[in-house]
């Protein structure tokens, strides 16, 4: 478990102090996928390197597995970060290093025997599926399998914590979800808690149980990522959901309507009913699909439709309210009733 409590982190600079987080105070369970999305300077990287100490917090605490980092110092603090793993966007590779070279270089700072050490990056190499790999440069390999090589060496030393900084915004998108759903199978066999800053609403609502929004240093929001999916309070959350579920239907399309537009949402089992369909029959209305899309989010369905809906507007009105019976939200976005 990660315990961040009022932390803060002021950078001097030569025009003044710098705020890079503001007072964060998040709990991040064992064994999670935890995802902190923010659009750039929002403070992510920082919070993130302040988490193994690799920025010292200007006030606040750290603790991971119940030691308190921010108090520790020197050898105490190079062996408490040995259990915290971390992966980059840029990877980090030694060059003039083999596959297996850099692999093993993590262990050397463990201070493993020579046999015990062989034997774990031909281990690490199998996990992460560049046990071919051993003997070749970082500059013969591809993104994904140069940032494989960066998850191999961040768990050499079984990591309780795998930190992990926009570790897909390098890579395609096909590459990105390859590399997700490794860190995800790490995540549910090494019961590792994972950690990870992101731009993309993507990488969150692919893999991570839990998420939080950051702007300005603070915490704007967190949850599960299915609740903040369905139900978002802030209007930077609603805008990097939207970058993921959108709604864009062209505007002479919209022009024409003549009805109400609304945005239905199901939640869980109910997205498969045909409660839009039970409307349309006992309420004399008609409705017309102009979207629609199911999302799974964490495996639940979450189902969206915007329709454009005709008739009396107290029909319509009963509509709404029937379909809200059934546990769907509606908001009337055009031609209002
Ligand atoms: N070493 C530093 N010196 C001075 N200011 C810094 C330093 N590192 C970060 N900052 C500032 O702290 C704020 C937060 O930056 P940070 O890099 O943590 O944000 P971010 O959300 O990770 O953005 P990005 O994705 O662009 O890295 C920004 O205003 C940034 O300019």
């Amino acid at each position: 478990m990660i315990r961040i409590e009022n932390l803060s982190k002021d950078y001097k600079t030569k025009t003044g102090l710098v705020t890079g987080v503001d007072n964060v105070t998040l709990t991040i369970n064992e064994g999670e996928i935890f995802g902190i999305v923010g659009y750039s300077g929002a403070g992510k990287s920082s919070l993130l390197r302040c988490m193994n100490l690799l920025e010292q917090p200007t006030s606040g605490d750290i603790e991971v597995d119940g030691l308190n980092l921010t108090h520790l110092r020197g050898e105490k603090l190079r062996q408490a970060r040995l259990k915290i793993g971390m992966i980059f966007q840029h990877f980090y590779l030694i060059s003039q290093k083999t596959v297996g070279e850099n692999v093993a270089f993590a262990l050397k700072a463990a201070k493993r025997p020579k046999e015990e050490s062989a034997k774990r990056v031909d281990e690490l190499l199998d996990m992460v599926g560049l046990a071919d790999k051993k003997d070749v440069y970082p500059a013969q390999l591809s993104g994904g399998q140069k940032q494989r090589v960066g998850i191999a060496r961040a768990l050499a030393n079984n990591p309780s914590v795998l930190l992990c900084d926009e570790a897909t915004s390098a890579l395609d998108p096909n590459t990105t979800l390859s590399i997700l759903r490794l860190l995800k199978k790490i995540n549910r066999e090494l019961n590792i808690t994972i950690v990870l800053i992101t731009h993309e609403m993507n990488v969150v609502k692919e893999i991570c149980d839990r998420m939080a929004v950051m702007q300005d240093g603070k915490v704007i929001e967190e949850g599960e990522v299915y609740d903040i999916f369905s139900d978002p309070k802030t209007d930077l959350t609603k805008e990097f959901i939207s970058s993921v579920v959108s709604f864009d239907v062209p505007q002479p399309i919209l022009d024409a309507c003549t009805g109400s537009i609304i945005k239905v949402q199901f939640k869980g089992a109910v997205a498969g009913e045909g409660v839009i369909t039970d409307t349309v029959q006992h309420f004399d209305v008609k409705g017309n699909f102009l979207h629609g899309t199911i999302e799974y989010i964490q495996e639940k369905p979450l189902g969206l439709f915007l329709m454009e809906i005709e008739g009396q507007p107290d029909n319509i009105r009963r509509a709404i309210t029937y379909m809200e019976g059934r546990g769907a939200k509606v908001e009337v976005i055009q031609n209002g009733i």
